[in-house]
């Protein structure tokens, strides 16, 4: 039978939050690059950054520094999470608005944008723009806080801001904080259980506060037992930045390395492009970078063996080699504080994801009007069209095609490459053109004659559309 707790309804993580700078456990470096920017804006001297991005996993400080901060030099906390600055507009009237503010009773203002790389470029257009113009003019310091920074997207975000990095806690630190906490609580709790809770956790002291209170609050104690049946099974997969930090800072277990890719939140391919992208940046000794590319270069080899031959239990070898294989392969070197990069592949993806669009939308449009595959159009309509839209002497053949097929402007763009606007204007001119031109009255030839046949098949062509053979003899 569970024991009722003893504690208070409050959360723990809001119990006991740092309520000075001294009292956020490990991140010296943050509070080195941090302390100077505040005194900076206190101080009457705007920074040339006006924004500062703290980044790194969940759980580790990054809100409660800021917090802790503003408790000490008086400043009164505008604290926004993504949700409530989602859209331009919310952005322009909530933001702008405290970018302004002067405090009434404080020494001054800090904005706190929780959770930026929450932001959907798609959904919420515009958003990151109207970020950046607030961030140029504030009056008052900016912090933003992301888990994963590299996000395409957040690219200008960065270049504004000072970047502050936050690390996973250690084992020790995470253990400390617990026992602290059980004292407080005045509750019997077993070494060994702390110990499991804070493996759990993997760096998150959230989580293991969370779940350190979770076992208390239910049993009035913490021991081995209750929190391996309270706390197992919650497994969550892991971002992509925390998985990066496990494998190169080579953890003490293999198996968080392991874990970290095995649970990862990114499929294995592209996990192994970013992990790939980042071995140059993270290891410096070329012993270490052939040992851990070797190590990569494996676990490819078994992902396609694992794929192609639908052998799955390779995986397990997958894992290994990308998880601890590329962590113990530094024996030589010091990891190397470079950022993290965002894979080449997935960045190139990126930005031809726009062109692929076209290039389908295209597909669709002529194989509907030449009554015939995509497939077909792709492989042997777009290369002679791509052709012709770049090499016609006379911008008004391609133009004619263009507006017989209703081609859009990107659709234009992607055949014609630099001579888009060439083609745009003679398709302008053609349209114009159309519109001032009066129906004429057919001929009684025209309307019987063998000659008028022909006219009207061509008429009838032009309404339909420009043929491709058409064009070709024009060539
Ligand atoms: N470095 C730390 N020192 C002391 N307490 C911490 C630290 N990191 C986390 N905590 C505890 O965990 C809770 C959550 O921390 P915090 O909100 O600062 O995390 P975060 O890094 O901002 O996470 P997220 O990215 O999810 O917003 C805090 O209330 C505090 O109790």
């Amino acid at each position: 039978m569970p024991i009722q707790a003893r504690s208070t309804r409050v959360p723990w993580v809001i119990k006991y939050r740092p309520r000075r700078v001294e009292d956020v456990v490990n991140q010296d470096q943050a509070k080195k690059v941090l302390a100077p920017w505040f005194k900076a804006w206190l101080g009457g001297r705007k920074p040339d950054k006006r924004a500062a991005l703290l980044y790194g996993p969940p759980g580790v400080g990054k809100t409660s520094l800021v917090e802790a901060i503003a408790n000490e030099f008086n400043l009164e906390m505008i604290e926004l999470n993504a949700s409530d600055y989602r859209r331009r507009s919310d952005i322009e009237r909530i933001v702008g608005a405290a970018s302004r503010k002067k405090s009434m009773f404080r020494r001054g203002v800090v904005i706190l944008l929780d959770e930026v790389d929450g932001i959907n470029p798609r959904e919420d257009a515009g958003g990151i723009e109207a970020l950046l113009s607030i961030i140029k003019t504030t009056e008052n310091p900016i912090v933003m806080t992301a888990n994963d920074p590299w996000k395409d997207f957040l690219r200008p975000l960065r270049e504004a801001s000072l970047l502050v990095e936050f690390k996973p806690l250690t084992l020790t630190q995470i253990i400390s904080v617990l026992q602290r906490i059980c004292e407080a609580e005045r509750i019997e709790c077993e070494r060994d259980a702390l110990r499991y809770i804070a493996e759990r956790s993997e760096g998150d002291l959230r989580s293991a506060i969370n779940d350190l209170q979770a076992v208390a609050e239910g049993y009035g104690r913490v021991t081995l037992t209750l929190a391996r049946e309270i706390v197992r099974g919650r497994e969550k997969s892991i971002d992509i930045w925390r998985t990066l930090n496990q494998v190169f800072y080579k953890p003490r277990q293999a198996w968080i390395a392991r874990k970290a890719v095995s649970q990862s939140e990114k499929d294995y391919e592209e996990l192994i492009g970013w992990i790939n992208d980042n071995i140059p940046r993270k290891y410096g000794e070329p012993s270490d970078l052939f040992r851990a590319f070797d190590a990569l270069a494996r676990a490819t080899v078994f992902l396609g063996r694992a794929k192609f031959g639908g052998n799955w239990e390779l995986l397990s070898y997958v894992f290994d080699l990308m998880g601890p294989g590329v962590a113990y392969a530094r024996m030589e070197g010091e990891v190397l504080k470079t950022r993290y990069s965002y894979p080449e592949k997935i960045r190139m993806m990126a930005q031809l994801r726009g062109v692929r669009e076209t290039r389908e939308k295209l597909a669709e449009v002529l194989a509907k009007r030449l009554l015939t595959s995509k497939r077909t159009v792709k492989t042997e309509v777009l290369p002679i069209l791509h052709y012709m839209f770049r090499s016609s002497r006379d911008p008004t053949k391609p133009a004619l095609i263009a507006l017989e097929y209703g081609f859009t402007e990107s659709m234009i763009e992607l055949l014609a490459g630099s001579r888009k606007s060439e083609i745009l204007k003679a398709v302008a001119t053609l349209k114009k053109a159309r519109l001032s031109e009066k129906p004429a009255k057919p001929s009684a030839a025209e309307a019987g004659g063998e000659k008028g046949g022909e006219r009207r098949k061509a008429r009838r062509r032009e309404r339909k559309g420009v043929g491709l053979d058409f064009f070709l003899g024009e060539q």
